[in-house]
């Protein structure tokens, strides 16, 4: 069995030490996706099989993120989610958010939509309940869809899982593999950080492209990996997907909507111009501003002409 610290004795360990400011991250996800997997691999980089399904659990560890240490504190929700009530306050506990679902079962893929709904509602409770507005930013989701070495069972995917990480607001898209590669797995928490991070006072007086930098620096892999022939597999299956790569999916769309509708006002614009010289119309006959001078029929003509009501061909 994991060890494991009560919310109780993490804080008093936390008391002791005044200066670490653990950075609280929740993990969500319907029973049996992996999360606890997902977090036991990530702490003791050993993929465990089984756990209790019932045991509600705060996990501290330190690791290097970013030439940064990190002092995690994760909690692993367990059984059952529909449980709201201290589920709430464990979100109001979170800074940052894990989404996980199995790519083996589309209610647990489902049930990030619920979960998602909530992060947003006790968030902004919380927000809006503060005085302290400031130091509160945006908290990071990150959603994550698990067993995909499952590769036969699948039943949601990929696309589906890009598309719901941006209906529902999440800051990135992971698909992974707890069982098969440490590498997915680091690659999960150290988004979870640097997303928090960019919403945090870090990126107060940064420029953008720092930022930006930051976010989309490629993944780096775990040295026991790289031994690991599964792990080779395991990685080329390894996705990843942040707000950037969507924002610029979405602005490529844009581009070709865009450029469909340039090419279209040049169509009609090369209609019009054949329009004129097919045609061969006649060019219009020359405006005189005034009678001429000789010629005594022609204002009777003229008058005669606009009673019928086509008064260009007065002219
Ligand atoms: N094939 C495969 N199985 C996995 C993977 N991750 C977890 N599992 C298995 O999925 C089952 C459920 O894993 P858990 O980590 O207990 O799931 P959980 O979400 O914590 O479940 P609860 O504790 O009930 O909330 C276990 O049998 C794991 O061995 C994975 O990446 N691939």
């Amino acid at each position: 069995m994991i060890s494991m610290t009560s919310p109780k004795s993490s804080l008093a360990k936390l008391v002791l030490c005044p200066k670490v400011k653990p950075f609280k991250v929740m993990i969500l996800g319907q029973s049996g996706v992996g999360k606890s997997a997902l977090v036991v691999r990530f702490i003791t980089r050993r993929f465990i099989g089984e756990y209790d399904p019932n045991l509600e659990k705060i996990y501290t560890f330190q690791t290097v993120i970013d030439n940064e240490m990190v002092y995690f504190e994760i909690l692993d929700s367990a059984g059952d989610p529909q449980k709201c009530e201290s589920l709430e306050n464990h979100i109001k506990w979170a800074e940052a958010f894990v989404l996980v679902y199995s790519v083996t079962d589309k209610c647990s893929f489902d049930e990030c939509h619920r979960l998602k709904f909530l992060i947003n509602y006790n968030k902004r409770r919380r927000r809006l309940a503060s005085s302290l507005k400031d130091n509160i930013h945006e908290t990071p989701v990150v959603l994550v869809g698990n067993k995909v070495d499952q590769v036969g069972d699948r039943m949601v995917t990929t696309e589906e899982g890009q598309r719901r990480s941006k209906e529902i607001g999440c800051v990135c898209f992971h698909e992974i593999s707890v069982r098969e590669s440490i590498d997915q797995v680091y690659g999960v928490f150290r988004d979870a950080r640097r997303f928090w991070r960019v919403g945090s006072k870090w990126s107060r007086g940064r420029s953008e492209s720092d930022i930006t930098k930051a976010l989309t620096r490629p993944l780096s892999r775990a040295a026991s990996d790289t031994t690991d022939p599964g792990t080779v597999i395991a990685t080329s299956l390894c996705r990843r997907w942040t707000e950037f790569d969507f924002e610029e999916e979405r602005e490529e769309i844009e581009g070709v909507k865009r450029s469909d509708s340039n090419s279209s006002c040049e169509n009609v614009d090369q209609f019009r111009a054949r329009a004129s010289t097919d045609s061969r119309l006649p060019p219009r006959p020359t405006r005189s501003r005034h009678p001429p001078t000789s010629g005594s029929n022609t204002p009777i003509r003229r008058m005669s002409v606009a009673m019928r009501g086509n008064s260009s061909s007065a002219y």
